[in-house]
């Protein structure tokens, strides 16, 4: 017998022991044993979960942000979980068709109950969130309505928004194009005004010109904002979004002169493929000239280029409203994953079996916690930037309101670097999660799987995350080159102290010289202004800046990383410094936010070191730390997860159960694989039986 063959034993034998109650699992098939008798309503979690040093229930009100904010989230949590239409856990057994067709029945009856329950739109966000399919509702509420909002005039406002509200058509968001996507200014779509009739012609001019991507395109959407180049007397006027019906509100028909379909099979079994992302062709489409939405600029009916007084930075405002939420997003998504890492870590054991005791959980490896627990802070972390951005998002239209634009430069590249930050992350955290669960985690029903190839593709929709940082930088080196005469505002107001950053080395001599806010804010800025103004030395040796801005774009884009990692850690440190109730709540979010900031501290440290802010035996002491906080995130793992409040219909895991009663259930669900319905499979007789016969000269192939 090999090595492999031995682990192979060796492993069968320890699952036996650890739950002699899959001895009864494994006979169950067999001899008609009751599993539910034997395994439910057990919480092999319990023992973990006595261990918690906080109050979990003023936790789960910390990680909402308020008692309202988690009660509203519970009730539609629990809304969705008992609500047996909205099973999920078949999804990927299902063809493109059913699976669509699947997801529209879902949509729709989610749709009836927020109209029948009367829910608010908050509430209604939730829904869809628990019910956790990608479909073509999250671009109509997510793209669609906040374009017209932030782009339309008071009039447009007033025509389409009831409409879309009401959901009498359905919209998306149509922007990126077959050979175009991170180069707006490169789309080929041309939208040209004709005076004679007082409309735009949309024409797809090229191949490349095809809309390419849109969710919510390729069947259900009856209209688009479709960005396109306007061409007004000959002439280019920059991209522009315009309001484009596609099909007949009747039978759903293409409208004349529109090609429009699914762009195919994505990433994954089930996952986004419930999303039907389009391909959309236009065959010079006629729009009457007030479709075009003209917040910003406007068309007159001579033929007129009219810029309103509103600058076209307005655009940023809708876009740091879709990624304030797209990093929301990303801490529920690393949060749901570290939940179910984080459990069946606690289930799983392996080695170390004293005397035929059980084994040793894999949680009490330090090597999984080090793994492990980052991921737990950093779930933590993007909730409290996420929380702040929402506020940033507040603070925006109100500044937009009263005609402010001073802060949205800084409110735009803080938004962007934050989205790509999170959603890099969160999408290999995913992926860590899956190998921190073993062989299990590659099971569908571990729901990882689905989770990351859902999950992914945020690192490159709504801007792909290294054009992200790109963007960032520029804004860095412009702060940079202007400290002389302007000061730095908002998460680059540190870069007014540059000298001092530049200057000033760390003061640590302790290991627990690092459990202070101060020193490590100050150790991140230091790294952050230290990057960048490098950089901008860097540059400043070329005498063209594009070119040396190209040649050096690899070091902008860590210097951007740096200044992201410093506004996630800040603001974790600024929400400690508020008033957070609950026993032990606060206490135990300071050790998690010390877990995050000296896990990237030691992950980065060769940024540390080479901008030569700490010494080798600061960096040392710090790595000293961090294996002392491990051991005090340890007794409470599982509670630090069950704070996320997620219902195991949400969870979607089996690994991830509230209850850990993995292995039965895991056993169960093997079984209900349709491959599972015959012993005897589908194509033994033609197939291999022949083989086994040695019969394949005559057998039908
Ligand atoms: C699941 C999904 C849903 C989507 N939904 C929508 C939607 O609803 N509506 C819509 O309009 N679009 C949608 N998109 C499209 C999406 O917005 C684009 O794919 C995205 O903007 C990236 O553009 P791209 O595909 O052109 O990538 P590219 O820009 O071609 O990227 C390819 C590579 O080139 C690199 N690169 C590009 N430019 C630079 C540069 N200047 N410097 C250095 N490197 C560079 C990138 O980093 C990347 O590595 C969706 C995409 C996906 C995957």
């Amino acid at each position: 017998m090999g090595l492999s063959g031995i682990s192979l034993l060796t492993t069968t034998y320890s699952l036996i022991l650890q739950h002699q109650s899959l001895l009864l699992c494994l006979r169950a098939k067999g001899f008609g044993l009751d599993l539910k008798k034997d395994m439910e309503g057990v919480d092999y979690l319990s023992d973990e979960r006595k261990k918690a040093q906080f109050d979990v229930e003023a936790m789960k009100i910390a990680w909402a942000g308020s008692l309202e904010a988690f009660q509203l989230s519970d009730r539609m949590a629990k809304l969705v979980a008992n609500d047996p239409a909205f099973e999920k856990f078949t999804r990927p057994m299902l063809g493109r068709k059913e699976l669509i067709k699947n997801t529209l029945r879902k949509a729709a009856h989610g749709w009836k109950l927020i109209v029948d329950l009367r829910l608010t739109e908050e509430e209604a966000k939730w829904l869809r969130l628990y019910i956790d399919e990608p479909a073509y509702t999250d671009l109509h509420w997510g793209m669609f309505i906040p374009a017209i909002e932030g782009q339309g005039t008071e009039e447009q406002k007033k025509k389409w928004l009831p409409l879309a509200k009401k959901m009498q058509i359905i919209g998306c968001y149509a922007q990126t194009e077959l050979g175009h996507g991170s180069n707006v200014q490169g789309l080929e779509t041309t939208a040209t005004f004709d005076p004679q009739t007082d409309e735009f012609i949309m024409h797809s001019p090229t191949l490349t010109s095809s809309k390419w991507w849109p969710g919510g395109l390729g069947k259900a959407s009856t209209h688009a904002v479709v960005y396109a180049r306007l061409i007004v007397g000959g002439e280019f006027h920059g991209v522009h979004g315009f309001i484009v019906q596609l099909r007949s509100l009747d039978d759903h028909s293409p409208l004349p002169g529109v090609t429009v379909g699914d762009i195919g099979m994505k990433f994954g079994n089930g996952a986004y493929n419930t999303m039907d992302n389009g391909v959309l062709r236009f065959d010079h489409v006629r729009i009457p000239r007030d479709q075009m939405l003209m917040r910003v600029s406007q068309v007159t009916r001579e033929g007129k280029i009219m810029q309103s007084d509103v600058p076209r930075q307005l655009i940023y405002g809708t876009m740091v409203y879709v990624r304030q939420t797209i990093v929301a997003d990303a801490s529920k998504a690393l949060s749901r994953a570290v939940c179910i890492a984080t459990r069946y870590s606690a289930i799983r054991r392996q080695f170390g079996s004293r005397n035929g005791g059980p084994e040793t959980q894999v949680i009490d490896y330090k090597t999984q916690q080090s793994r492990l627990f980052p991921l737990l802070a950093s779930a933590y972390a993007f909730r409290f930037v996420g929380e702040w951005l929402k506020w940033l998002y507040t603070d925006v239209k109100e500044r937009l309101a009263a005609n402010d634009f001073s802060t949205l430069p800084e409110a735009h590249a803080c938004t962007a670097g934050l989205k790509s930050l999170t959603t890099s992350f969160t999408a290999d955290g995913i992926e860590e999660c899956r190998k921190l669960c073993g062989g299990h985690g590659y099971l569908v029903s571990s729901g990882l799987p689905e989770l990351f190839a859902v999950y992914i593709p945020a690192c490159t929709y709504e801007g792909d995350n290294v054009v992200l940082l790109l963007q960032v930088a520029r804004f860095l080196v412009k702060t940079v080159s202007e400290l002389g005469y302007k000061k730095p505002v908002g998460t680059t107001a540190y870069m007014g102290r540059v000298a001092s950053l530049m200057q000033n080395n760390c003061a640590v001599q302790t290991a627990e010289g690092w459990l202070n806010p101060g020193a490590v804010v100050e150790a991140f800025e230091s790294r952050a202004a230290r990057m960048a103004v490098r950089c901008g030395q860097q540059l400043a040796k070329y005498e063209n800046p594009e070119e040396g801005f190209a040649e050096l774009s690899a070091d902008l884009v860590e210097a951007s990383i740096a200044h992201c990692q410093l506004i996630v850690v800040s603001k974790f440190i600024e929400k400690l410094q508020q008033d957070i109730p609950g026993k032990g709540v606060k206490q135990t979010l300071e050790v998690l936010c010390y877990v995050y900031a000296l896990f990237l501290l030691h992950k980065h440290q060769g940024d540390f070191l080479a901008t030569g802010y700490l010494t080798p035996k600061q960096a040392s002491l710090a790595n000293d730390q961090l294996r002392t906080l491990y051991s005090k995130v340890r007794p409470n793992a599982i509670t630090l997860v069950d704070s996320f409040n997620y219902t195991d219909h949400y969870l979607g895991s089996i690994l991830g159960r509230y209850d850990g009663n993995v292995y039965p259930k895991l056993y169960e669900a093997a079984w209900k694989d349709p491959l599972n319905d015959s012993d005897v499979v589908d194509g033994f007789y033609e197939y291999v039986q022949p083989i086994l016969k040695q019969k394949l000269r005559t057998a039908k192939l």
